[in-house]
């Protein structure tokens, strides 16, 4: 280093780092590590201040390009690194620079990983959270467990009320006579335990406590499923509403006390508001964790009585959209009283998913093109309106509902105008109970209760909506107006609003003033309404699309009966075996 002039410090070239090092003596003939007896050891050069390799020179020569020729040496000797004070005059990298398409594709990217149903989420939770959890959780075997009362049996499983065999010991809870529910199922089960510690990770308020779930081999019957849940009451949502008292009967068990308040539809409204509330919190936990239940029932809605809420239960039926399980597009297990008009989650053109990591890479484009969640969304709607109209309870007037509702193009608002001016006391009193404060509750149900999926309101949607703002009071105030009036602007049917502005511009004028002419206008209008006339090339095109449709549908069957198998096996592996 030397002074400069300015006082500075100024680094001082040795010789150029752009010297091209001398070839291997490797690369091309045979290396003599033999020291010729001729040569002086070494000779030095003032004027070029090197050391000038003699004899012995030479033999240090050859071992020194040995090591440069296998890449042995401090790495400076086997590399071009150049001299280390020129390499200090070099401007320094700083290291990661942020421009704003990397920093645009960087967010998008993290966006995408953790949009709904969360790939990011998804693969922290599976390979780390799941393997965690095993560890520290209580497990049982067959043993373990005393059965108790049959409770339910459905077409893939029975029901029982169970305890545990042993005397209670300290560390393991559940003590109690009677304190678990035991399910011995079929091949369903795998999936159910799936879905069970999916949602006790994620959200293990919305359903029932899971306690642990493995095969067991030993029946005789062949390998069946067991599953355990903690015992969380005996009624169910159905058993409430099938009571005449309902819904003063769920009251009494939410706040442990009979209430000796007036009855009427005001009090009415806040129970099945706050029922609502809880039902559409634990649906919204299911669907943020990409879970689709595909049953939600009053059957399979439990009254927790440690918790004082309402739990889902039964996911045998359920999807993880997330990776793929139990998504068979055209498998139908549905309950057709519940179900929405779609029938399917997702559009029958989309092939089941293809393999773990594509089906969980596409999972947000997936959910974001077909809105699986919304078919909960129409059931949710259902058990809305069977609380709200005391009429609708049963299962004969539900299918007599469903019907009519099909009749009415599943518009609510046509079937409540066909239905209204004959309508009985009790079919009266449920648009009495949804019309209070301005009818936000009949404009919550039927944003619920709609044809389109992509037109339903989601979960967290309907959390959001005035309905359950009011807490008793009867007029809204200023900002829930507000939020009311976004809403229905949100929730415009956008067909509506195209052929509004189509109306509002054929008022603006002609061309001339920036406005449309009555012709132009007409393209538009025809745009939006396809023609229904049908020509030879029309006709030709439409069967070339449908004999497409059929080829792509038999290829996908195919595939999905091949695929079915495979598919079943590879997370099967994360369900316990009984040892
Ligand atoms: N955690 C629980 N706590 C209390 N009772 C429960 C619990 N889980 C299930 N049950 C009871 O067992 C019954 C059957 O449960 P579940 O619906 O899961 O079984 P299933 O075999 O799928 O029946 P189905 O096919 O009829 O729906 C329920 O109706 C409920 O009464």
């Amino acid at each position: 280093m030397a002074t400069g002039a300015s006082g500075g410090t100024v680094p001082i070239k040795l010789h150029s780092t752009h010297r091209p090092k001398p070839p291997s003596p490797f690369l091309g003939r045979t290396l003599n590590l033999k020291p010729s007896s001729r040569t002086p050891m070494a000779t030095f050069n003032p004027k070029t201040s090197a050391v000038v390799a003699s004899s012995g020179g030479e033999f240090f020569e050859a071992v020194h390009n040995l090591f440069l020729g296998v890449g042995v040496g401090l790495p400076c000797t086997v590399m071009e690194c150049g001299d280390i004070i020129y390499r200090s005059t070099l401007p320094k990298p700083s290291g990661l620079t942020l421009t704003v398409p990397g920093a645009a594709l960087a967010l998008g990217t993290l966006s995408y990983l953790w949009a709904t149903p969360g790939v990011a989420p998804g693969f922290f939770d599976m390979f780390f959270l799941a393997f965690v959890e095993r560890l520290f959780r209580p497990t049982f075997k067959k043993d373990d467990l005393v059965l108790g009362k049959k409770l339910g049996e459905g077409a893939f499983g029975v029901v029982y009320r169970a305890s545990l065999a042993k005397k209670p010991s300290s560390k393991v809870p559940y003590q109690k006579e009677g304190d678990l529910v035991l399910k011995k199922a079929t091949e369903y089960g795998a999936v159910e335990i799936w879905m069970n510690e999916r949602v006790r990770r994620a959200c293990a308020n919305s359903c029932a406590d899971f306690v642990h779930g493995f095969l067991e081999n030993s029946s005789k019957k062949g390998a069946e499923y067991w599953l355990i849940w903690r015992y969380e009451g005996e009624a169910t949502l159905y058993d409430l509403m099938q009571s005449k008292e309902f819904p003063y009967n769920v009251e009494t068990m939410m706040l442990r006390e009979v209430q000796d308040l007036p009855r009427g539809l005001e009090r009415e409204n806040r129970i099945i508001q706050t029922i609502m509330r809880q039902l559409l919190f634990a649906l919204d936990g299911l669907h943020s964790t990409g879970i689709v239940h595909r049953d939600f029932k009053p059957q399979n809605i439990i009254f927790s009585e440690g918790s004082r809420t309402f739990k889902i239960i039964d996911l045998g039926a359920a999807a993880d959209l997330r990776v793929g399980i139990n998504y068979i597009p055209k498998e139908f297990l549905l309950d057709p009283r519940y179900a929405a008009p779609e029938q399917y989650i997702m559009s029958t053109q989309t092939p089941s998913a293809p393999s773990a990591p594509v089906a969980t890479a596409l999972s947000p484009v997936l959910w974001q093109m077909n809105l699986p969640d919304r078919f909960d969304i129409y059931s949710a709607g259902l058990i809305f309106l069977q609380m709200a109209f005391s009429g609708l309870r049963s299962d004969s007037a539900l299918i007599q509902f469903n019907r009519q509702l099909k009749r009415c193009d599943f518009d609510l608002n046509a079937w409540r105008k066909s239905i209204e001016p004959r309508a009985s006391s009790d079919l009266r009193k449920g648009f009495e109970l949804l019309d209070l404060d301005g009818g936000i509750g009949w404009e919550l149900l039927t944003s619920m209760v709609r044809y389109k999926a992509g037109q339903r309101i989601s979960a967290k949607g309907a959390l959001a909506h005035p309905y359950f703002d009011r807490e008793g009071l009867l007029v809204l105030s200023l900002m829930q107006n507000l939020r009311l009036q976004l809403f229905r602007a949100t929730q415009q049917d956008y067909g509506e609003a195209a052929e509004w502005v189509i109306q509002l511009m054929a008022k603006s004028g002609t061309e001339k003033e920036g406005g449309f002419t009555e012709a132009q206008l007409q393209e538009l209008r025809e745009r939006q309404e396809p023609k229904k006339k049908a020509s030879p090339q029309r006709n030709a095109l439409a069967s070339v699309l449908r004999l497409q449709r059929k080829i792509m549908r038999t290829l996908d069957e195919s595939m999905d009966e091949l695929n079915r198998r495979r598919k079943s096996l590879w997370w099967s592996r994360w369900i316990p075996r009984e040892e």
